[in-house]
């Protein structure tokens, strides 16, 4: 292919959309960014990083096979990490390292569209090192992996266990007379399996393993273990390693598999800022056992904003394309509309705009919430764990689930161009279902924060001070009334924590009727575990209802334009009214709302819809998303979409022989048999 049929010009149905918006996008931008300098900044990093990337050859790794997909995701993340590095010298020499943190940002997401190897090193690995040594284990092998002198992954999960980790099969045996421990994974079961950069690109990694000191059990702690040779990159003696296969998406991650035979590592390699393990054996114990767990939490925390972010990009992509493609006269003889003039259509796109921010929203307070939990722990101070716990569990699963629905109701909304690869759309859908499995599989942390209600419950009505999230469950007990429904965004806030509320108590009462009646807790639980869910996933949006109403109503919005603010109160209606008419059974069942009340939600709906017809385009330019990280042909700034469509097909190697192979060795040859 030698010319591109794709014009330089900006699709004039987008313009036109651009020039009609009511707000200023730029103003967007900077407000998502968390302000203009942050903004300049990005923009600043992205353009150094983007300056010199082929779209063209990002759209054609979805025709590679798995093997030069990897090599692709190598090459590009190693490309990256050298502009960072070569930034940090050129602009904050000797300072802060600064670039492992743009490292896991979204400005280097778009880089690595089939997933980045590296990735669970930054997000995970570098922070769990952080977290969990002792400052002169982080001098010894922590700031290597953090300068990348070093490379590893965070193996936990197993062939046999991922969820149960006490379940977990690999050991870590001390032996007093070497000072080592002895790393085995007995059985298949007990392989490690799944975690990410583990196949080819890691030459050391955190696992976790049940430490054995004299055959006695101590729980799951975590080791740094060498798994390949620093020089030549082949498996330590005792390693076995590997790729696991091509999976849904994340196809240049390198998931791998790792067995070990005795291999053993320096007693210094058990992370022990908190458990110890003394060179005679004796063992001190950590504080509190969940920490060995953190590096899970603070990952869930920043699931959230990842899915906002990808949900983000979605959007973006749907918007733009309904605003170029025409399809199906609204009234006869008139021209074809843009697709986004049916209603039917906003009502596909807007709500996920909304939905992104709503999620962003709430991982920022999330984020908040993280950063004094760990300053506490530095502190010797635990008792927002449980807090922090329940609430990241909560957000990683609305932001996950929302994301991988909302993603495919968008693919839907693109008909049959959002079915091609080229959309990224499908590309998009595997990584947000990725984060519904990963980090705790949903259903199991919905349980999760169904206990910590349980124990809230229990504690509010005892007297007993809840924590703040969860302090609507005393109020609700106080006044067990809901009064009456006005339908205005902070009595909706209110409806959804009196819902959730209410889903607990009963779920309180259900487990405590099981108890009575002689069954053990673990069983109780277990009956009850549709209600949990239940009530765990309305705390959720609870949650979420009240921070995007805080931000969108608090004093914040006096920084804003009265333009912009508008924009943000139509977005935060449209979340309201579509979540509240979409859990309107669980509502109902606790409030009393009329068939007006109904008939005045569904007329809020649409006439919110109708409210951002004008601004779509311009919100979603907001999201501020180059051409790279959308990395689509239906969603570019242009809006050129059949022209990037075609383009892209002609592209294909497909395309690239006039009579393909297939046709001298079979169809041919049938054709001119008789058999
Ligand atoms: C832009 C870039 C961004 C990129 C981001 C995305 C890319 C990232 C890519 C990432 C790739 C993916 C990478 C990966 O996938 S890494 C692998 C991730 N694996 C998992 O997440 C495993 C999930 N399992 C668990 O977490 C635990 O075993 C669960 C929770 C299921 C139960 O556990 P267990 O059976 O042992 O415990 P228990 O139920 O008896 O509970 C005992 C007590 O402990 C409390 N408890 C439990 N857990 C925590 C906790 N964490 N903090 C504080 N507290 C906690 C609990 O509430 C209870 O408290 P209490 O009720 O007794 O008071
Ligand atoms: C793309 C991707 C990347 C990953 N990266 C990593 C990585 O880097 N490092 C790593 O260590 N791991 C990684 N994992 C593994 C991942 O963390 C686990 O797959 C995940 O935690 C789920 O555990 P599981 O596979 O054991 O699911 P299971 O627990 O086997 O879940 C199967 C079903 O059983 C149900 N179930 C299980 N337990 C309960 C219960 N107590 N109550 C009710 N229902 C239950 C679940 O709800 C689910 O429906 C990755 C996985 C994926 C998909």
């Amino acid at each position: 292919m030698s010319t591109s049929v794709i014009p330089k010009s900006v699709n004039p149905d987008l313009q036109k959309e651009r020039d009609g918006a009511s707000f200023n996008s730029e103003e967007f931008a900077a407000w998502w960014a968390g302000g203009e300098e942050p903004l300049k900044f990005i923009r600043n990093v992205r353009e150094y990083l983007y300056k010199d990337v082929d779209l063209n050859e990002m759209l054609q790794i979805q025709n590679m096979s798995h093997e030069d997909i990897n090599e692709f995701s190598v090459r590009t993340s190693i490309d990256a990490a050298k502009k960072l590095r070569r930034l940090q010298e050129e602009r904050n020499p000797g300072g802060e390292d600064y670039w492992p943190n743009l490292y896991d940002s979204r400005e280097m997401w778009g880089l690595t569209p089939a997933g980045n190897p590296f990735g669970v090193m930054y997000v995970m690995v570098v922070k769990a090192l952080q977290a969990q040594c002792t400052p002169e284990q982080y001098e010894d092998f922590g700031k290597r992996l953090e300068r990348f002198e070093i490379c590893g992954t965070y193996a936990q999960t197993e062939l046999g266990h991922g969820t149960y980790l006490r379940g977990l099969e690999t050991r870590a045996d001390f032996d007093p007379k070497t000072d080592e421990f002895i790393l085995n994974t007995p059985k298949i079961s007990s392989y490690k399996f799944w975690p990410g950069g583990l196949g080819h690109a890691s030459n050391y990694c955190l696992v976790m393993a049940q430490l054995y000191i004299n055959n006695q059990s101590k729980g799951p702690h975590m080791f740094f273990v060498q798994v390949r040779d620093e020089e030549t990159h082949e498996p330590m003696p005792g390693v076995h390693i590997g790729d696991i296969g091509k999976k849904m998406g994340f196809i240049g991650v390198n998931n791998g598999f790792l067995g070990m035979k005795d291999v053993r590592i320096p007693r210094t390699r058990m992370l022990m800022r908190h458990a110890k393990v003394n060179a005679d054996g004796s063992y001190v114990s950590s504080p509190t056992n969940v920490l060995t767990y953190f590096a899970m939490v603070r990952t869930r925390c920043l699931i959230g904003r990842n899915s906002a972010l990808i949900l983000s990009a979605a959007s973006t992509i749907a918007v733009r394309y309904s605003a170029v493609r025409r399809q199906s006269p609204i009234n006869p003889k008139e021209p074809e509309p843009q697709i986004i003039d049916h209603v039917t259509q906003q009502l596909k796109l807007f709500p996920e705009i909304a939905t992104s921010l709503a999620h962003r929203l709430a991982s920022e307070y999330l984020w908040d919430m993280y950063e004094e939990t760990l300053v506490d722990i530095g502190n010797g101070k635990y008792e927002r764990l449980p807090e922090l716990h329940s609430l990241s569990c909560a957000l990683k699963v609305t932001s996950s689930m929302d994301s991988t629905a909302g993603i495919e109701r968008l693919r839907l909304a693109c008909g049959g161009h959002g079915y091609l690869t080229s959309s990224n759309l499908s590309n998009l859908y595997v990584f947000a279902t990725a984060a519904c499995t990963y980090e705790g599989e949903n259903t199991v942390l919905l349980l999760q924060i169904g206990r910590f209600l349980m124990k809230s419950w229990n504690s509010a009505l005892s007297g007993a001070p809840l924590a703040p999230t969860v302090s609507y469950l005393a109020e609700v007990q106080k006044n067990p009334e809901f009064g009456t429904w006005t339908g205005t965004w902070e009595n909706m806030v209110k409806a959804m924590e009196y819902a959730a509320a209410n889903k607990t108590r009963l779920a309180f009462k259900s487990l405590s009727n099981r108890l009575l009646r002689g069954e053990s807790e673990g069983t109780a639980a277990n009956h009850t575990g549709i209600e949990l869910t239940q009530a765990a996933e309305l705390h959720g949006r609870a949650f979420i209802f009240s921070s995007f109403t805080a931000e969108v109503t608090g004093p914040k919005s006096k920084n804003r334009s009265a333009a912009f603010n508008r924009v943000l109160e139509n977005l935060l209606e449209l979340y309201l009214v579509k979540e509240t008419l979409n859990q309107l059974s669980n509502l109902l069942r606790f409030i009393n709302l009329t068939d007006s009340d109904l008939t005045s939600l569904q007329d809020r709906l649409e006439t919110v819809l109708t409210k951002l017809r004008p601004d779509a385009v311009a919100i979603v330019d907001g999201f501020d998303f180059n051409d790279q990280q959308l990395n689509s042909t239906l969603g570019a700034f242009d809006g050129n979409a059949y022209e990037r469509i075609f383009d892209a097909a002609l592209r294909n190697p497909m395309n690239q022989k006039s009579v393909p192979k297939s046709f001298h060795e079979h169809l041919k040859p049938f054709m001119k048999s008789n058999i």
